[in-house]
């Protein structure tokens, strides 16, 4: 199986182009686990095929480094845009994208003949409890009481198509994620499980973000993750609704836009190509 390796703010993906070559979705989930495998496969975050659509450009579908299907991920669109443009199998530079979220609109922004930035329509955020998924009474998850082991933490959920649990911190360097982020990935109120954001709010327009991400751990970037924050902080009146999420590997601007879309704007990198003995 040909693959190609990309990464957008070092959270990498092993991208299989499913236009060229008969791809079996069935053995994806266990493929995804030997494939990611940073000692006896490749080593990467998820597994992505990309797929003839009858209702868009590109059918995206996402594999978690454990073998569950995500339905949306915000660093993998922009590398797969970036890759269908490069290698002229969608030639446009605002490209459709089906996934299991439903359709998203990554934009190519090129300078001097070089895609250097990816603009993504990321759709409208889902803020309804049952939305989340979240068990409980109808309404909003906005600064409400979590506790995990006996202590009370305070949440904000959002679904950017997949589910994000924000929790507002001083000191993001404080926070150990592989401690805490399995606790509120598997808590029971996430009846599909949550990725889950510690954040730092530095001012206004910027914050600091640390990820654990449902089905695959810490990993150095979240987009969603990221656009999840923007719309928690905004929502809590930390910030505007332009805001600046640093990662430890760079920044992802998001903006909640007035049409109640979110935009996300980052880099995308494709890192080497092989053949996969599958
Ligand atoms: N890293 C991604 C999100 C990947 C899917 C996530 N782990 C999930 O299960 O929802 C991103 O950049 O958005």
């Amino acid at each position: 199986m040909r693959f190609t390796k990309v990464q957008g703010l070092g959270n990498d993906f092993v991208l299989v182009n499913g236009f060229e070559q008969e791809l079996d979705l069935d053995r994806f989930p266990e493929l995804a686990v030997k494939i990611c495998d940073r000692h006896f496969g490749v080593g990467a975050d998820g597994l992505v095929p990309l797929l003839p659509s009858r209702t868009a450009d590109v059918n995206m579908r996402i594999y978690n480094s454990d073998g569950s299907e995500a339905e949306m991920c915000g660093n993998v669109i922009r590398c797969a845009a970036k890759y269908l443009f490069e290698h002229d199998l969608v030639k446009k530079k605002k490209i459709r994208v089906e996934t299991l979220a439903g359709i998203r609109i990554p934009e190519l922004i090129i300078e001097n003949g070089q895609v250097t930035l990816v603009r993504v329509d990321m759709g409208e955020p889902r803020l309804e409890r049952a939305d989340i998924p979240m068990l409980g009474a109808p309404g909003r998850v906005v600064d409400e009481e979590l506790e995990i082991d006996g202590t009370a933490y305070r949440i904000t959920a959002v679904s950017m198509g997949n589910p994000h649990c924000i929790i507002f911190v001083p000191d993001v360097e404080a926070v150990s994620p592989s401690r805490l982020g399995p606790r509120f990935e598997t808590h029971p109120a996430f009846p599909r499980k949550t990725n889950v954001e510690f954040v730092q709010v530095l001012n206004r327009s910027e914050v600091n973000m640390k990820v654990w991400e449902r089905g695959a751990g810490i990993t150095m970037a979240c987009g969603t993750g990221a656009c999840a924050t923007g719309v928690a902080s905004a929502l809590n009146g930390y910030t505007g609704r332009l805001v600046t999420v640093h990662l430890s590997t760079g920044a992802l601007l998001i903006e909640w836009a007035g049409d109640n879309h979110v935009y996300m704007t980052g880099p995308a990198e494709e890192v080497f190509s092989g053949v996969y003995p599958f």
